[in-house]
């Protein structure tokens, strides 16, 4: 395992504070979310993830975003994972002239691979194949599939469309051509370039877009290995090649993201709840962090309340197992960011309280990790949970080099806080993602860790006689994949 440069972690956590709620937020920061007072309030109020999305706004914008995210977090002692959503092959809609431009049913409009902007019927796409890859017939969606077109004819560089479901299209918005096989590798140039860049921000966690194949990710890894780092990657899953070949993409991914904005127009809409149940299922039985994405709260970009049915999701999306929930346009660009991850965090706690209480889908879980033939690390972890439900345990603590045993535990979902420690700077990253993951770095973490990390918990003040702590430990604590004991300490 390579050590990259603890550029992205806190060193030396002096401070302590455990959130209210186990389930990790990943929010998308854009023009509503860069400035310091926003990012304070976002963090303070429960972001553990900050997700830049690439596709959007340019390297210095995003720069100079990392370093206020990076100055605040050390400010208020959370650690904040960044994470860089990498632009992919999305097709997207050109600049237009004025925006948002309506697009009323019945109107004739021309898709053209021209280097133009977009004015009166001239919507400017910025994938030159689309002429040859549509036929008449086909039907092309916009903006999350929120528009359809149905092309009529190809006429040179022109695609002639009518609008058969009509709504609001901005510059840069994403085009959708479900069914039709489109000539675009999944890893672009210019997402090699955002890799360099990112690696150079000392960012570190990548979600690539638009993943087919196994292939995809590691054609990510072996890029930033080449380079000299290691990276976590998480492959999101938005098309259906990437559904079918799910087992093969699982086994060298580090994560998963189930990306529902196009997902919905990949798929058909009706699908994608039981996709996400089956994602969730799988990546928590791999030991992985699976984030549940996209419109989870979306009418908060323009409302202070949400639906009943955007809370009744988020508590679902938890119910169903996931480790983290995302916010996108609702902090980037929209009017009550803050409000949003209030929200988020609530419902969390919420939902995680009565889980608690209930057991919901719990049994669920052990009885399909137990069911199967289970490795040493499957038993220690299982064994830890048995531990949680049976005695009134107040930490779980587990040293960890790749993260490995600390996910294990939380598959289990369980009640109590798992302190993770490594002394790997991206292992207690990644370990954000993570559900009920509490990680810290310690840059020294030798045989005797116990004390290393007992001598942490006085210092945090949370050390307290008679509380019972379970510890997990490896023979050698400098080998991934070596934990195989297991410790009932009563502290005193
Ligand atoms: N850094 C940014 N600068 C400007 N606008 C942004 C930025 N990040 C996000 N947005 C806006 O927020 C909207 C929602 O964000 P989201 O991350 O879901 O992007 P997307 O373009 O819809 O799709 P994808 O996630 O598939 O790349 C975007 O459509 C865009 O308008
Ligand atoms: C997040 C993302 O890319 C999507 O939902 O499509
Ligand atoms: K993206
Ligand atoms: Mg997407």
């Amino acid at each position: 395992m390579q050590e990259n440069e603890p550029k992205n972690v806190l060193e030396d956590v002096s401070c302590f504070k455990l959130p209210d709620h186990k389930t990790k937020i990943v929010c998308t920061l854009g023009p509503a979310s860069s400035s310091e007072n926003i990012i304070r309030k976002l963090i303070m109020k429960g972001m553990n993830i900050s997700r830049l999305n690439f596709s959007h706004g340019n390297f210095q914008d995003h720069k100079d975003v990392i370093q206020k995210i990076r100055n605040i977090s050390r400010e208020l002692c959370i650690e904040i994972a960044i994470m860089a959503d990498l632009p992919g092959p999305k097709i997207r809609t050109g600049k237009l002239e004025t925006e948002p431009i309506h697009l009323s049913k019945g109107d004739e409009v021309i898709l053209t691979t021209e280097n133009v902007r977009g004015e009166g019927q001239i919507i400017p796409v910025n994938y030159k194949k689309l002429p040859e890859s549509v036929s008449p017939g086909n039907f092309i969606y916009l903006n999350d599939g929120f528009i359809q077109l149905e092309c009529l004819k190809i006429l040179k560089n022109n695609v002639y469309c009518r609008v058969i479901t009509e709504g609001p299209l901005s510059s840069n918005k994403g085009v959708n051509l479900p069914g039709i096989d489109i000539d675009l590798e999944p890893v672009t140039e210019n997402d090699l370039k955002v890799i360099d860049f990112a690696l150079d921000a000392g960012v570190d966690i990548f979600s690539i877009s638009f993943v087919e194949k196994a292939e995809d990710i590691e054609k990510v890894r072996n890029f930033a290995l080449k380079r000299g780092k290691s990276v976590f990657l998480i492959a999101k899953i938005e098309r259906e090649k990437a559904v079918r070949d799910i087992d093969r993409i699982i086994e060298v991914s580090d994560g998963l993201m189930i990306a529902r904005g196009d997902m919905g127009v990949e798929l058909p809409i009706q699908n994608v709840p039981q996709v996400q149940k089956e994602l969730i299922a799988k990546a928590t039985m791999k030991g992985i962090p699976v984030i549940t994405a996209t419109h989870m709260l979306e009418s908060m970009t323009e409302n202070i309340r949400p639906t009943r049915a955007e809370v009744t999701d988020v508590a679902n999306a938890i119910l169903d197992g996931t480790d983290a929930v995302m916010l996108s346009g609702e902090t980037a660009v929209g009017k009550y960011p803050v409000e949003s991850v209030e929200m988020m965090s609530s419902i969390a706690k919420a939902s995680e309280e009565w889980r608690d209480r209930t057991r919901w889908g719990i049994e669920r879980i052990e009885t399909r990790i137990c069911g199967v033939e289970m490795n040493i690390d499957d038993v220690i972890s299982h064994h830890v949970n048995e531990a949680v439900q049976r005695l009134s345990v107040d930490y779980v603590v587990t040293p960890t080099m790749s993260g490995q045993t600390a996910r294990r535990i939380s598959r289990f979902r369980p009640s109590t806080w798992i302190l993770a420690f490594s002394r790997y700077p991206l292992t207690a990253q990644s370990l954000t993602l993570s559900y009920g993951v509490f990680p810290v770095y310690v840059k020294k973490l030798e045989t005797d860790w116990e004390n290393t990390v007992l001598g942490k918990m006085k210092e945090w003040g949370i050390y307290q006689s008679g509380d019972i702590v379970v510890l997990t430990q490896g023979q050698s604590p400098g080998r991934p994949g070596g934990t195989n004991l297991l410790k009932i300490l009563t502290l005193v």
